[in-house]
C-alpha cells in the first residue's frame, strides 16, 4: 500500500539530506520518481542539503496541481513509483490534499519533508495539512542543538543579528553561522525556553559578558 509520509525536524535537522537519500535508495532499486522543492536556498528548481548534495528538482509555485501532473504523466505513458516533496511547509493546503489523493488513488508513495512552525511558533498551512493527512509522521532523529545543549524545537528569525516575532511569514534565509557578521535575516534554532525569552546565541553570549551591577546597599 502506497502511503504519505511526513518527515519533519527544525531547521539545519537533515530533512533535505533524507529526502536525497530517500530518493537515492529508491531510484538504486530501480523505482522511477519526481522531485519537488519551492524556494530551495539554492535557487529555483534545486534541492539542497547542507552537507552538499544538490538535485535538480520540479519548482512548485502556489498554481502547481500535483494530481494534474501525475495523472498527464501517466496518460502520456510515463512511469511514477514515488514523489519527494522538500520544503512541504510552503505547499498550500490544496496541494497537500492532491498529495494524498496521489497516494490513495494511483498508490504512489509520496515523502514529504518540511520544518513545522514559522518563526513565530505557529504551524505553516502546508505543515498543518500534512500532520492532518499523512499516514505516518516522522520527527527526525539527528536533533539540531540549542546554544544551551538541550534539542532544538523552534525556529527563531533574527535581523540584523535581533531576534524578531513579527514580519512575512515566508523570507528565504539559512542558520546562522556564529562566525561571521549577522546576516540581514537569518535564522537560528532555539529550545522552547530560549525562543520564548528571545534568548538567541548572540544575547547569551551578550548577557553574560555584561559586567555585575555594583551592590548599592
Ligand atoms: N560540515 C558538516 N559535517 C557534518 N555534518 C554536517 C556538516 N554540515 C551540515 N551537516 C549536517 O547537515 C544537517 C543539515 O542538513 P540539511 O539536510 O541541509 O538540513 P535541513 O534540510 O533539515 O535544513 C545538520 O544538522 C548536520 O547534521
Ligand atoms: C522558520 C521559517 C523559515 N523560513 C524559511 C527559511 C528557509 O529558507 C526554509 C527552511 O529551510 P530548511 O531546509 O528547513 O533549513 O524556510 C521561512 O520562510 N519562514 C519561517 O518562519
Amino acid at each position: 500500500m502506497a502511503e504519505l509520509h511526513f518527515f519533519t525536524g527544525t531547521m539545519d535537522s537533515g530533512k533535505s539530506t533524507l529526502a536525497l537519500q530517500t530518493n537515492h535508495n529508491h531510484a538504486a532499486r530501480g523505482r522511477v520518481g519526481r522531485i519537488f522543492t519551492t524556494r530551495d536556498r539554492a535557487g529555483e528548481a534545486m534541492l539542497s542539503s547542507r552537507l552538499g548534495l544538490t538535485h535538480e528538482a520540479i519548482e512548485v509555485d502556489d498554481t502547481f496541481d500535483f494530481w494534474t501532473y501525475v495523472v498527464r504523466t501517466l496518460t502520456q505513458g510515463g512511469r511514477i513509483d514515488y514523489l519527494i516533496c522538500d520544503e512541504a511547509q510552503f505547499y498550500t493546503s490544496d496541494q497537500i490534499d492532491q498529495l494524498a489523493k496521489v497516494v490513495d488513488e494511483l498508490q504512489i508513495d509520496v515523502f514529504a519533508f518540511g520544518i513545522l512552525t514559522d518563526f513565530r511558533t505557529a504551524l505553516f498551512p502546508g505543515s498543518a495539512r500534512l500532520v492532518e493527512l499523512a499516514d505516518r509522521m516522522n520527527v527526525l532523529q539527528v536533533e539540531a542543538l540549542c546554544w544551551c545543549g538541550k534539542r532544538a524545537t523552534h525556529n527563531a528569525r533574527t535581523e540584523n543579528g535581533v531576534m524578531v516575532v513579527e514580519g512575512d511569514v515566508i523570507v528565504v534565509g539559512d542558520v546562522e553561522n556564529p562566525d561571521e557578521t549577522p546576516a540581514e535575516v537569518a535564522y537560528e534554532v532555539l529550545c522552547r525556553q530560549h525562543h520564548r525569552r528571545r534568548l538567541t546565541a548572540a544575547r547569551a553570549k551578550a548577557v553574560s559578558l555584561a559586567p555585575e551591577p555594583l551592590p548599592f546597599g
